[in-house]
C-alpha cells in the first residue's frame, strides 16, 4: 500500500507479469468486488485487463492497486478528451499509478496529444499512450452525422496520422481498419481493436466488428473483449475458447 503524501514509484509495479498474449479483457463491471472476482478467475500470464470509465468512477485507484497486485498489466481507458494542460496532467496521474497503457481522444488534437506525450517523457514514465480514432459502436452514418464529410476509414487513417506524428504509440480502432492503419503507419504502430466478437458471441451496440482470429490476420497489434468473455456463463470456458480461435490458421 503507497503511504499517503509519499512519492508514487513510476515503474511498472512489482508483482506485475509481462504477457506475450493481445488479449485485453474489459472489466465493465459496477463494483471493484464483481471486478476483482472476474479477475481471480483470469490469469496475468494469459491476458491484460483494461479498467474503464464505469469501474474507475466508482472504485477509484483502489481498483488499479488490487489488480496490480494481483500480478496484471492494466489498461486505464479513460479516453481522456480536454485542453492539452489537463489532458497532460491527468496523463500523468494515470502513469504514476503503474499502469501499462493510457488513452485519449485523437479528435482533441496534435497539440492536446503533445502535450501528453511531452509530459510523459518529461517525468520518465513508460506508460504507452494511445489515441481513440473513431469509436468502434459508430457506423458511417453516425460519423456523418457529427458533420465529418470524409468516408470512416478515411478518418480513421486522417486521425491515425496525426496521432502517430503527436508522438502516439498507438491508436484504437475497429479491426476492420488495421490492415489499412499497417500500411499507413507501420506494423509496430499498436493497434488496439475493441468491436471484437468471437464466433460465438453477440454484437451488442458494436457496429464494426470483427472475429478475433480476422482481426490479427488484418494486423491488430492487441484485442479489447469485454462482454463475450465477461457475459458467458463460463468466462474461462469463453477465454479458451478465444485462444483456441486465435491459434487456428
Ligand atoms: O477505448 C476503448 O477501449 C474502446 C474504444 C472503442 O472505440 N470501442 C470500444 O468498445 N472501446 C471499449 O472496449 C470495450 C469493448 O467491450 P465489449 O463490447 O463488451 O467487448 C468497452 O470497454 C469499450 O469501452
Amino acid at each position: 500500500m503507497q503511504a499517503a503524501g509519499a512519492p508514487f514509484d513510476s515503474t511498472v509495479p512489482e508483482a506485475s507479469v509481462t504477457t506475450s498474449s493481445p488479449l485485453i479483457i474489459a472489466l465493465d463491471y459496477p463494483s471493484m468486488d464483481a471486478a476483482l472476482c472476474m479477475a481471480d478467475r483470469l490469469d496475468p500470464e494469459r491476458c491484460r485487463l483494461k479498467v474503464g470509465k464505469e469501474l474507475f468512477t466508482r472504485s477509484g485507484p483502489n481498483v488499479l492497486e488490487a489488480l496490480h497486485g494481483r500480478g496484471f498489466e492494466v489498461f486505464l481507458d479513460l479516453k481522456f478528451h480536454d485542453i492539452p494542460n489537463t489532458v497532460a496532467a491527468a496523463v500523468q496521474a494515470a502513469a504514476e499509478q503503474g499502469v501499462w497503457m493510457v488513452n485519449v481522444h485523437a479528435s482533441g488534437g496534435a497539440r492536446m496529444m503533445e502535450a501528453a506525450r511531452e509530459r510523459l517523457d518529461r517525468e520518465g514514465l513508460a506508460t504507452r499512450l494511445i489515441a481513440v480514432t473513431v469509436l468502434t459502436s459508430m457506423t458511417a452514418e453516425e460519423l456523418a452525422a457529427t458533420n465529418v464529410s470524409v468516408a470512416l476509414d478515411e478518418q480513421v487513417e486522417h486521425l491515425a496520422r496525426l496521432a502517430k506524428a503527436s508522438g502516439m504509440d498507438g491508436v484504437v480502432c475497429s479491426a476492420q481498419e488495421s490492415a489499412r492503419l499497417k500500411a499507413a503507419c507501420g506494423e509496430d504502430f499498436l493497434k488496439v481493436t475493441p468491436g471484437i466478437r468471437p464466433s460465438f458471441a453477440q454484437a451488442g451496440d458494436q457496429r464494426r466488428i470483427m472475429t478475433p482470429r480476422e482481426a490479427m490476420d488484418a494486423g491488430s497489434t492487441h484485442l479489447v473483449v469485454g462482454r463475450p468473455v465477461t457475459q458467458a456463463e463460463d468466462p474461462m470456458a469463453a477465454l479458451e475458447a478465444i485462444e483456441k480461435e486465435l491459434k487456428e490458421a
